[in-house]
């Protein structure tokens, strides 16, 4: 669903994505984990399409500039990116209405409902928290019903509640088909939710690792520091 091939990403002189391949299929949950500057929010900015880059990048078998692949995707930015003077219930019919969603309402009330701004409607995106405007993010993302969706870090700043209702929202997303790329350094929270996982390191691909490749005692924790640090549990593959 997500096909990412031999993708390099400059900025300036400054290699920040070196030819990176990357697939994700439909009903898959891939995370992303790096060290700080690795070059993640790059990779995932590209695929969106909001970067320049050589090689190529599909949303089912769609060039990613197209609209049809836009269509098809949901990204939840790193930082929330709202209207300050719309509020959270202009926000969704915005969306609607650059989407041409026919019925959308019950499904925008129950996105909402779980991300506990039912009761905030009528705020305004300048009004809302760090963690609101997250959570309303995310909501905007998934009110398409995208078949991949791409999350740069969404776990930041939402309450526990939020964190786990993100966490069963991935995951009935994952039953339902949609392919999850999911970037994040907080690996324990993806522990139950992953069905492969790349590991970058400066600009590269440096490990991926697929669920059923783990020992019984060995974390992803493990294979992230052993990649990243040259230590942790991880015989040199
Ligand atoms: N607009 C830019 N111009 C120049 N260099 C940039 C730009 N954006 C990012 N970089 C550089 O590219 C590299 C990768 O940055 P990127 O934000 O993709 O890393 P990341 O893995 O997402 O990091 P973090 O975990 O801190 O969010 C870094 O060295 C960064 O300084």
């Amino acid at each position: 669903m997500i096909d990412v091939k031999d993708m390099t990403k400059k900025y300036g002189k400054f290699v920040a994505t070196d030819g990176i391949n990357l697939s994700v299929g439909a009903g898959e949950v891939a995370v992303l984990l790096g060290p700080n500057g690795a070059g993640k929010s790059t990779l995932i900015k590209s695929i969106c399409g909001l970067l320049r880059f050589d090689g190529s990048v599909t949303i089912d078998s769609q060039e990613n500039h197209s609209t049809a692949a836009k269509q098809l995707l949901g990204y939840v930015p790193e930082f929330p990116v709202l209207y300050p003077m719309l509020t959270v219930a202009e926000h969704l019919e915005f969306i609607a209405k650059a989407y041409r969603l026919s019925t959308w309402e019950d499904r925008g009330e129950e996105l909402l409902r779980r991300f506990e701004l039912d009761d905030k409607k009528k705020k305004l995106g300048k009004e809302l928290s760090k963690g609101m405007q997250q959570k309303l993010s995310v909501c905007c993302a998934l009110l398409p019903q995208p078949k991949a969706i791409i999350m740069d870090e969404p776990l930041v700043g939402l309450d526990p509640h939020g964190i786990r209702e993100l966490k069963e929202v991935i995951s009935e997303l994952r039953d339902s088909g949609c392919a999850l790329l999911v970037s994040t350094h907080m690996i324990e929270s993806m522990k139950d939710n992953w069905d492969v996982t790349y590991i970058m390191v400066k600009g590269r691909i440096e490990r991926v690792c697929r669920r059923g490749e783990l020992d019984a005692d060995q974390s992803l924790e493990d294979v992230y520091f052993a990649i990243t640090e040259g230590n942790g549990r991880e015989d040199a593959r």
